[in-house]
């Protein structure tokens, strides 16, 4: 059986970058850049006012001039105007150009006006170049605000708008179809009898896909039945870039999933790997290379699967990096005997030193979705080892990506 690292190598051999395309800027937030973004202009562009009141030459100012002629308003927006005589000063606004011939601004609550003039206060000490913004301070012209491969925040929009950017070169959305599986498995909303169970993998792993940015992520559930089950995941797959199944994997007499992918033409990379929960999970690739993702049912082992396989998987595909695991001591000893590797769900807590310590939370069978809800992510407990101390350090991972 295949470890969880050659798990993870066949699926990253198997993938293929999305292509580019090409998104307005009010559309691009949560998706990947693809290209460096420069610096369309210095920022500031000009010597920005960054107070209202008036802007004078400091060399007047310091010789000790406090009363000055008004000579003219610069507002925000308005090209640069240029103050002809020391005598005089020019009106400003936040945002304006920095008139030409002013090197000061002294902000409009410590002056006052009579008619065309303006008094400064006596004892007010005004330096050079204060309150101005100097063009370029930020950065100059061709820096690189932004590298591609990161997913665009909210302030990352402002820095594509600022380069001048109406279109933004993101990685395409994968269409992704998760369907799962199952006879025992009523919606939330219909009413349920005794034997039955709500489906809750499919809505979970959409959200946790949707999390991601990979919006077109939809949801369909399908009976165990052969025929029914090879017409739609045949649909499906004929109209998708991934499939996430879950359900349908293991041993049942009704398991059918890998039979019916294999007669669909979806090619077999892995079937199982030596893990717990999870152990079931299946990988494929589709006629035109779809990505194709079988897993267990279980809850825990579909949403510990999605977490640690599909996610990294797409967005490796999607052009930026999977959020890493972190080391962390684990809080109290561990034990697990099997020779497999234990995804162990734990909370995280800073220890006294600012040190991140994980508390093992195990559940009640891969069935008890429950317990996740109070848990950060996941321990990955090494196959080859059945005591985990406490204080030994472990590689974690966050549920969430980012
Ligand atoms: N003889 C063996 N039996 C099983 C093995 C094995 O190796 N030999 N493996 C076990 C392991 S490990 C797992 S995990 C499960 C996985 O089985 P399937 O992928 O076939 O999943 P199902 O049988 O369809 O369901 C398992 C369990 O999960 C519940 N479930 C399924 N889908 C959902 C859903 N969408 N929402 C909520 N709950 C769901 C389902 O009702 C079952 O209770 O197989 C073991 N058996
Ligand atoms: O994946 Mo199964 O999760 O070990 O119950």
């Amino acid at each position: 059986m295949l470890s969880v690292t050659a798990a993870t190598d066949a699926i990253l051999a198997a993938l293929t970058t999305w292509p580019e395309v090409s998104v307005p800027l009010a559309m691009s937030s949560g998706r990947v850049l693809r290209q460096n973004v420069l610096a369309e202009r210095d920022q500031p562009p000009f010597d920005r006012v960054t107070m209202d009141g008036i802007a004078v030459r400091h060399s007047a100012y310091a010789a000790g001039r406090r009363e000055f002629a008004i000579a003219a308003s610069q507002h925000a927006g308005d090209p640069a105007l240029s103050l002809a005589t020391a005598e005089a000063c020019i009106e400003v606004m936040t945002g304006a150009v920095l008139p030409a011939g002013t090197d000061c601004v002294i902000p409009v609550e410590r002056t006052t006006r009579a008619g065309g003039n303006i008094h400064v206060e006596p004892d007010y000490d005004a330096t050079a170049r204060q309150f101005i913004h100097a063009r370029g301070s930020d950065h100059r012209q061709g820096y690189c605000l932004l590298e591609a491969g990161r997913r665009i925040s909210a302030i990352d929009v402002a820095l594509l708008a600022s380069a001048g950017l109406a279109e933004v070169p993101v990685s395409k959305l994968p269409r992704i179809r998760v369907i799962s599986t199952g006879n025992e498995l009523v919606a939330p909303g219909t009413p349920i009898e005794a034997h039955q169970i709500r489906m809750s993998n499919g809505p979970a792993i959409v959200a946790m896909l949707q999390q991601q940015g990979f919006s077109d992520s939809a949801h369909l559930h399908l009976r165990d039945e052969q025929s029914v089950l090879e017409k739609h995941i045949g649909e499906q797959l004929a109209d998708s870039d991934v499939l996430v199944l879950s359900g349908g994997v293991s041993m049942g007499q009704a398991d059918f999933v890998p039979q019916v992918l294999s007669n669909l033409r979806v090619r077999k990379i892995f079937h199982k790997v030596s893990q717990r929960p999870g152990k079931p999970m299946w990988f494929g690739t589709g006629p035109q290379g779809q990505l194709v993702f079988a897993l267990p049912g279980n809850p825990v082992s579909a949403l510990t699967c999605c977490r640690h396989y599909v996610l990294p998987a797409l967005l490796t595909a999607s052009a930026t990096s999977p959020r890493a695991a972190v080391t962390v001591r684990l809080a109290a000893p561990f034990r697990f005997a099997p020779a497999l590797t234990c995804f162990l769900p734990a909370q995280l807590t800073a220890d006294e030193n600012g040190q991140l310590r994980a508390q093992p939370v195990p559940t009640n069978t891969s069935g008890d979705f429950t317990t996740l809800a109070s848990t950060d992510g996941y321990l990955q407990l090494a196959a080859d080892e059945t005591d985990f101390p406490a204080d030994s350090l472990q590689p974690f991972f966050h549920w969430a990506q980012s």
